[in-house]
């Protein structure tokens, strides 16, 4: 409950997040999130093999220097660095002018040198911040790192036997630490959200958890409201946004049973998920936590970044998603909402040339000229509605911007009805290699000029109203809904070709 006198300092908005969280009452929950985004790369961070996907063969892309083959060196990859430049850039993070690489050992199957190269003691970038959606003050970052992906091994229980697949070995990473200003399960889901969007806009990473191109460590505290924070515990490698709250949640819960007992104390640990019972599970304690002994990589020199390499960045940095957000809500005059649904379809994956929004982009600018909510409902509600009964996404939508704008236009300039419109819409969809325009389709099927004199609206009310006598005598008493049975058999038998409206108002007289 909210205490009867809340503070009216600047931190009211923090403190009072605290307080409105009914789960927690009395206690604040501070979370600061490692994120692992794999870098979208057309090679590995350090060998020329060529960076994998989920499902390929595994051990194809695999270097003598992933292997760690004795004497093999590693060479860093410059496009690597850039990627990391613009993630730098898209969070307001300081780039360095030196970084340099760093050796953490351990010994493990997925890691055949034993030891990661990371950035430990000097990161590519420091500072930053991530707005979130309910939240004034911007997330901060602490640190942005490049480091190596490890390879993967699978377990298989019954033979007792670990599959390694080094496809993976050696695949750039970023690693991005916020902070600890997450404040609840919600806006950890938020920023993970807000960072995968940015992450896919401006091409470093997929940021697909499902295929573990973005894997997060969560660090979670409790403390009493008014009180330090408490003692962190990192759940690693959560694979979803979903678990990363139910575990979140669970964290939050036990914590609170432990700091309520005799010796109040929550052990700093490194805890794992399961995933079928959606608890966390010690994974190890600090004491028990391995020395990695870092040490500089002697092998690779200082990374020095010019001035000049982080303007011509600057200059090639793509629409990020909150500038993106904005103009479609200037340009389009869309609804905050409109714009969020186009947003998260870009978040998908690309199609074709350029996402959702650039497909809209092209829709409006040029296809017809058309209101842009009328643009967006044609794409949205229709295209991807079908689409989506089909179980498809935009991604898998056949038609390009051009063919759309075709129909559009065609029932913007009253060439066929909406209904006919939609109808077309189905048959494109149903057959989409065919070399037929839009135009050409609507033909064929008889759907183009639908005008009074071709089509005896008339005739056709008077026709609907013989062949449903009970509909037409329900109406005449009083139950206004049956007129939509009678419009629907017009509008059937004309083949949509029918202007509802007109038909509306024909039958409305014709029963009067
Ligand atoms: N009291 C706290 N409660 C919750 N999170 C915290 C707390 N203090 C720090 N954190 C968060 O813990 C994370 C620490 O990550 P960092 O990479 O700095 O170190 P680490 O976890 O010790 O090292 P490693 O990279 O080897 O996992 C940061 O995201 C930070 O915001
Ligand atoms: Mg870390
Ligand atoms: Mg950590």
């Amino acid at each position: 409950m909210l205490p009867s006198c809340r503070p009216s300092s600047f931190f009211a908005g923090r403190l009072r997040r605290a307080y409105h969280d009914q789960r927690w009452p009395g206690w604040q929950v501070v979370i600061g999130i490692e994120t692992h985004a794999q870098i979208k790369s057309r090679q590995k961070l350090f060998s020329d093999s060529f960076t994998s996907s989920l499902g390929e063969v595994p051990n194809i892309h695999v270097s003598p220097f992933d292997a760690a083959f004795p004497g093999t060196l590693p060479k860093l990859n410059q496009e690597c660095v850039d990627l990391a430049l613009r993630t730098a850039i898209a969070l307001g993070s300081n780039i360095q002018p030196r970084c340099s690489f760093d050796r953490k050992h351990y010994f493990y199957s997925d890691l055949p040198s034993g030891y990661q190269i990371t950035q430990h003691y000097a990161p590519i970038a420091l500072g930053g911040g991530l707005l979130i959606p309910n939240r004034d003050s911007p997330i901060r970052i602490k640190q942005i790192q490049l480091e190596q992906d490890t390879a993967k091994s699978t377990f298989e229980p019954r033979t007792r036997t670990s599959s390694i697949d080094l496809n993976r070995a050696g695949t750039g990473l970023l690693e991005i630490v916020t902070e600890p200003d997450l404040r609840s399960p919600e806006e950890a889901g938020a920023y993970v959200r807000a960072l995968q969007a940015m992450l896919r806009a401006i091409g470093a990473s997929d940021g697909n958890m499902e295929a573990g191109s973005l894997r997060c460590d969560v660090n979670v505290s409790v403390n009493p409201i008014g009180q330090p924070p408490g003692t962190r515990c990192e759940i690693k490698n959560l694979n979803s946004i979903k678990f990363m709250q139910f575990a979140i949640v669970f964290e939050v819960h036990r914590q609170r049973a432990l700091l309520s007992q005799a010796d109040a104390v929550v052990p700093q640990e490194t805890r794992g998920f399961n995933q079928d019972t959606l608890e966390t599970f010690k994974m190890r304690s600090k004491e028990e936590a391995p020395d990695y002994r870092y040490m500089p990589d002697p092998n690779l020199g200082v990374l020095s970044i010019a001035p000049e390499r982080i303007k011509s960045t600057v200059e090639i940095m793509p629409e990020l998603p909150w500038v993106t957000r904005i103009r479609l809500l200037r340009e389009y005059e869309l609804s905050e909402q409109d714009a969020d649904i186009l947003l998260n379809l870009d978040s998908g994956q690309e199609h074709g040339d350029g996402g959702a929004v650039a497909y809209f982009d092209r829709l409006c600018k040029d296809g017809p000229s058309v209101n842009p909510r009328v643009v967006f409902n044609w794409m949205v509600h229709e295209l991807l509605g079908r689409l989506h009964a089909a179980k498809l996404t935009f991604t898998d939508n056949p038609l390009s911007s051009s063919q759309l704008g075709e129909l559009i236009a065609l029932v913007n300039s009253a060439a066929i009805t909406g209904t006919s419109g939609k109808l077309l819409l189905r048959e494109m969809l149903a057959d989409s290699s065919s070399a037929l325009t839009p135009t050409e389709r609507a033909r064929s099927l008889n759907l183009l000029a639908a005008s009074s004199e071709q089509l005896d609206v008339s005739a056709l009310c008077a026709a609907a109203i013989a062949a449903l006598p009970s509909e037409a005598a329900a109406f005449k008493k009083g139950h206004k809904n049956v007129l939509n049975k009678i419009l629907g058999w017009v509008m059937k038998e004309s083949r949509g070709r029918a202007d509802s409206q007109q038909v509306r108002e024909c039958l409305i007289s014709l029963l009067h």
